[in-house]
């Protein structure tokens, strides 16, 4: 049995109590089991960060480069294997799996770039003979909590710019997806880092979770997942004066226009609201159609839903795997259930489907007649569950895009260069898709949302420095 372990001050651990790791595509196969850290080991995994943080602070751009180009030439390098790793124990099908793996892999090149990159300012002063330096330097110890639906990419976009920013690192992924961040532990701990760096506790948010988010010597939180935990967290960051970034839940509209070509809102629909099971927080959850093209996009919504294949994550045939828990399956059946009571059309799909394998399979549910109002118009669901709301114009579209308290990606399909201009200077939200998917994002770009779906500065690309990197202001006078 493969066991995944913690990691902390460079050695491996078993951690005070094991969880199984299960396959969500056939509930029989066992991963492995997964170390639960104690208290007292998350707290040494903190206070490993925290001896490791002067050296690493101390360390040239080149060798925070060789060290996250090694993590992520490995990574690229055993992309197919680490992705069927990742469809095992999260179900997302092995296209998406190694698709994902490969992100990561990117993700780690694009911040040992960055590394040597690392600009300040130097500027005049106000006042004669002096100058002034604007530099930027690691915030210390940084805690990272992920969630269990990018079971690698996630994890790589908080370690990487901690790292290249010189700040040491405890991680603490989601107690569903033990092994793709012990295999990316693995490769980190052959890179170079030096021990303490980076550290690894698994077990439970709710025991462990508090440890670094209560802890002094942690002075910044980066955190994916649900609102409710979220807003926890940022509670506990504020009483303790620690930095936060917290990525959060989405209910992103897709706006479809009449003049809208039809297999690109088709296909950007289907892919935005279904692929990876619907499990993103950037899924189009709310497909806003205005009347003239309505019953053309549902009747072809609907003939593409009946061919998706909805099967186990690893058979290459499938195009939609499992549902990653029993609960998370439990949650999008009432949502489906809920709509209906709400007056919603089931026009496909939305029940627990039977395979060969037990697994937690679900057919993707395209929910029709549905208004803005409804609660599976304004609640996450997290799940393969997409519903239409009727408009009757541009303006009615945007106006329902925007009343929402979630405002991370946000799609329009069109072939009006007026409209989308529109759209995007109007539409509330980090992020704008025209004519694509509203999942889907670059690795080198700024990520994140507005309103309630995001708190702190953003995450990837070069503003990522905004978190992982505090500003000093140095005066010298000759
Ligand atoms: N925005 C996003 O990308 C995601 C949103 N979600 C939403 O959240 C819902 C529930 O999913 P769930 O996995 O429970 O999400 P959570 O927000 O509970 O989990 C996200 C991470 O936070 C950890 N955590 C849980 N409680 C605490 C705490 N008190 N302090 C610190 N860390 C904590 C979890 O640990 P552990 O799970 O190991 O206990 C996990 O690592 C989903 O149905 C979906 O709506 C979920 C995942 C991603
Ligand atoms: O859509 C994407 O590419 C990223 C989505 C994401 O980060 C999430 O669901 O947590």
């Amino acid at each position: 049995m493969t066991e995944f372990r913690n990691f902390i001050a460079g050695s491996w651990s078993e951690g005070a109590s094991q969880s199984p790791n299960i396959n969500p595509s056939d509930t029989r196969d066992v991963i492995g089991t997964a170390a639960r850290a104690s208290r007292a080991e998350a707290e040494a995994a903190v206070e490993a960060a925290h001896a490791a943080a002067p050296l690493w602070a101390a360390s040239t751009p080149q060798q925070r480069f060789d060290v996250l180009d090694r993590i992520g030439t490995e990574i690229l390098e055993r992309r197919e294997e680490l992705g069927r790793l990742l469809s095992r124990e999260e179900g997302k099908i092995l296209a998406e799996g190694s698709g994902e793996v490969m992100r990561a892999g990117q993700i780690f090149k694009f911040f040992a770039g960055e590394a040597l990159r690392q600009t300040g300012d130097v500027l005049a002063s106000v006042r004669p003979g002096v100058t002034v330096d604007v530099r930027r330097e690691p915030v210390g110890v940084v805690a990272l909590i992920t969630p269990w639906n990018f079971p690698i990419a996630i994890p790589a976009w908080k370690i990487a710019p901690a790292l290249a920013y010189g700040n040491t690192v405890v991680l603490k992924p989601a107690e569903l997806v033990p092994g793709s961040a012990h295999a990316l532990a693995e490769i980190i701990s052959r890179s170079g880092l030096p021990a303490g760096a980076f550290n690894l506790v698994g077990g439970k948010g709710s025991d462990i979770g508090p440890v670094l988010t209560s802890h002094p010597k942690v002075k910044a939180v980066s955190f994916t997942g649900s609102v409710p935990t979220g807003r926890g967290i940022a509670r506990a960051c504020a009483e303790n004066l620690k930095k936060v970034q917290l990525e959060m839940g989405g209910k992103n509209p897709m706006v479809v226009l009449d003049d809208a070509d039809l297999d690109i809102a088709v296909a950007a629909s289907l892919n935005g609201a279904f692929f990876s099971t619907g499990q993103r927080c950037t899924a189009s959850s709310r497909l806003i159609v205005t009347e003239g093209i309505h019953d053309r996009f549902v009747a072809r919504m609907t003939e593409a839903l009946k061919k998706l294949v909805v099967g186990d994550a690893l058979d290459p045939a499938t195009q939609i795997g499992p549902v990653v828990d029993e609960r998370q399956l439990a949650q999008d059946l009432d949502y489906v259930d809920i709509a209906r009571g709400e007056g919603g059309k089931v026009a496909f799909g939305g029940e627990r489907l039977n395979r060969e394998k037990p697994g937690f399979y679900m057919a993707p549910a395209l929910i029709t007649e549905t208004t803005p109002g409804m609660r599976i118009n304004r609640e996450e669901v997290f799940g393969p569950v997409a519903s239409v709301i009727r408009v009757k114009d541009y303006d009615e579209a945007l106006a329902v895009a925007n009343d929402c308290e979630f405002g991370l990606s946000s799609g329009i399909c069109t072939t009006s260069l007026k409209y989308a201009s529109d759209f995007k200077a109007k539409a509330q939200a980090g992020m704008v898709m025209v004519n694509l998917p509203t999942a889907g994002v670059d690795y080198h770009v700024p990520f994140g949302g507005t309103k309630g779906s995001s708190f702190g500065p953003r995450e990837q690309g070069r503003y990522a420095a905004e978190f992982y990197t505090t500003v000093k202001t140095a005066y010298t006078q000759p």
